[in-house]
Order: C-alpha cells, then sequence, then structure tokens
C-alpha cells in the first residue's frame, strides 16, 4: 500500500516509523510520504489561509496549494489514489472502513486546519479520485493529523504480513469478523495481583468452557457499554429493571 500524507504539520508523523507501522514499512508492506503544504505556496509568507466567505469566526484553508499538491501526487501514480479527509462532517470511520481501506493500493490523506478546507477542494477532487470524508467520532479536533495517524494504524495493522498473529484480528472488538461484540477482560500472570485473583474459568484448560465466558463477557460488557451494537437488545439497566418486574 502507498499512502501520501499532505499537512502543514509534517512533524506529526514522525511516530509513524515507530512501533509495528514503522516495521511494516521496513518490510515493504507500506510506503508513505508525507508532504508539507507549504510546498506549493508561492507567496514570501507561504499563506495557505484566508477569511472566510459569508463571514464567521476562524480561517478557511485556501484552495490553490490543496489543488497543486493533488496534482503533484496524481502526477506520480500510476492510478488516482483514494482521498481521505478527516473531518466532524465525515461518515463515521469503523472498522469496516478499516478493512475497506485496507484492500485500496493508495490512500491520499488531506489534513485540514482551522476551521477547514475550502469545499471546491473536495468538489474538484471528486472529478479525478474517488473521496472518502470521515470522522473518527463525534468531538471535534484541531485538525485532521491525529485522525489520520488513528486511521493509518487501524488501516496498516489489517494488512497481510503485518501483525505477528493474524488470529489476533479475528477476535477483535468492532471485528466484523466476529459478531462485533465488544472486548472480553485479558488476564496474564501473575495468578493473584493486590488481592485480585484470575477468573478460575481460565485456569480450567476447558476450551469450550473459556469461550462460552468469553462470549457472555462479551455480551455482558457490549450490553453495558454500547447497546447500540446490539439494537434488538435493550441496555442493561432496562434488562436489570425487567427481570425484577
Ligand atoms: C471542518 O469543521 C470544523 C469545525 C470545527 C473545527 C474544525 C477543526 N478541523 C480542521 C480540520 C479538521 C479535520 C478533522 C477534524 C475532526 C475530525 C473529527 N472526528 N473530529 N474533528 C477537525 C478539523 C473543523
Amino acid at each position: 500500500m502507498q499512502a501520501d500524507i499532505v499537512t502543514i504539520f509534517p512533524d506529526y508523523f514522525a511516530p509513524l516509523d515507530l512501533s509495528l507501522i514503522g516495521k511494516a514499512r521496513a518490510a515493504g508492506l507500506v510506503d508513505w510520504r508525507v508532504h508539507d503544504l507549504r510546498a506549493w505556496t508561492h507567496d514570501r509568507h507561504r499563506t495557505v489561509d484566508d477569511t472566510p466567505y459569508g463571514g464567521g469566526a476562524g480561517m478557511v484553508m485556501k484552495p490553490e496549494p490543496w489543488g497543486e499538491a493533488f496534482d503533484a501526487v496524481l502526477g506520480r501514480a500510476d492510478a488516482p489514489p483514494t482521498l481521505v479527509v478527516p473531518t466532524p462532517s465525515g461518515e463515521p470511520f469503523r472498522q469496516a472502513t478499516a478493512h475497506e481501506f485496507a484492500a485500496l493500493p493508495h490512500l491520499l490523506f488531506a489534513c485540514g486546519r482551522y476551521e477547514g478546507i475550502d469545499a471546491r477542494v473536495v468538489e474538484h477532487a471528486r472529478t479525478r479520485m474517488p473521496v472518502r470524508e470521515v470522522s473518527l467520532g463525534d468531538y471535534v479536533l484541531n485538525g485532521g493529523e491525529v485522525a489520520v495517524l488513528a486511521i493509518l494504524e487501524a488501516v496498516v495493522r489489517l494488512l497481510p504480513g503485518v501483525v505477528g498473529n493474524p488470529a489476533s484480528l479475528v477476535e477483535e472488538s468492532h471485528s466484523v469478523a466476529g459478531a462485533g461484540w465488544l472486548e472480553y477482560p485479558v488476564y496474564t500472570k501473575p495468578l493473584s495481583w493486590r488481592g485480585l485473583d484470575v477468573p478460575p474459568v481460565l485456569l480450567s484448560g476447558h476450551h469450550g468452557q473459556v469461550a462460552a465466558w468469553r462470549a457472555e463477557q462479551s455480551l455482558e460488557r457490549t450490553r453495558a457499554r454500547r447497546p447500540d451494537l446490539l439494537p434488538d437488545t435493550p441496555p442493561a439497566a432496562e434488562i436489570g429493571d425487567a427481570e425484577l418486574a
């Protein structure tokens, strides 16, 4: 997979060379290039923003540098990349989205700042490449860089050969392979820690009983914390009331 990242804060992506994602790059499983948007400015102050038409607080990112940055990336690409634009108004980025992105050969990430990017940038981009505007959640960041770091980690770890034990990708929370329930609690040595013991079932050696316990734990957690993932099951509090009734 090839990823191009356009940002006014290229140093944000230095951490990518650490950890698993860095190893994936060294193994040739993914390559990314970080581009400073200001490379496509032509004024003395390397201006990337201006005041919003229609008034309002803050500044908006000018379209010209973005257009030239995309021209440069497209000009070097054999086929158009998919443009990924983090924004509070995007479609929710979920595990299923990560799987979709992991199947794509080339991603181009646009990291906005200020109050966002002039809308014509995405409008024009749609005439020459697929575009996905994605939100990481219902909260507002100051820019797209943190979102791209999260998206890249979620996507690259799904690439074949990146994660040591592919089986560990199957049981995960929100995994599309599983029921999409939340992760069950995990334990390791010591057996007892500060008066807290490992659940005995996990020491039983009965794989069926362990699997059943883990499924129940996942379901219980999902009901309590994410009833939205079980659309036809009311939240735990209501279940308690119903059982008491
Ligand atoms: C565009 O509308 C905005 C309204 C108020 C602030 C900002 C700040 N901002 C600039 C670029 C940018 C890119 C992504 C995000 C973002 C994504 C998620 N899930 N939360 N926040 C926020 C961004 C933008």
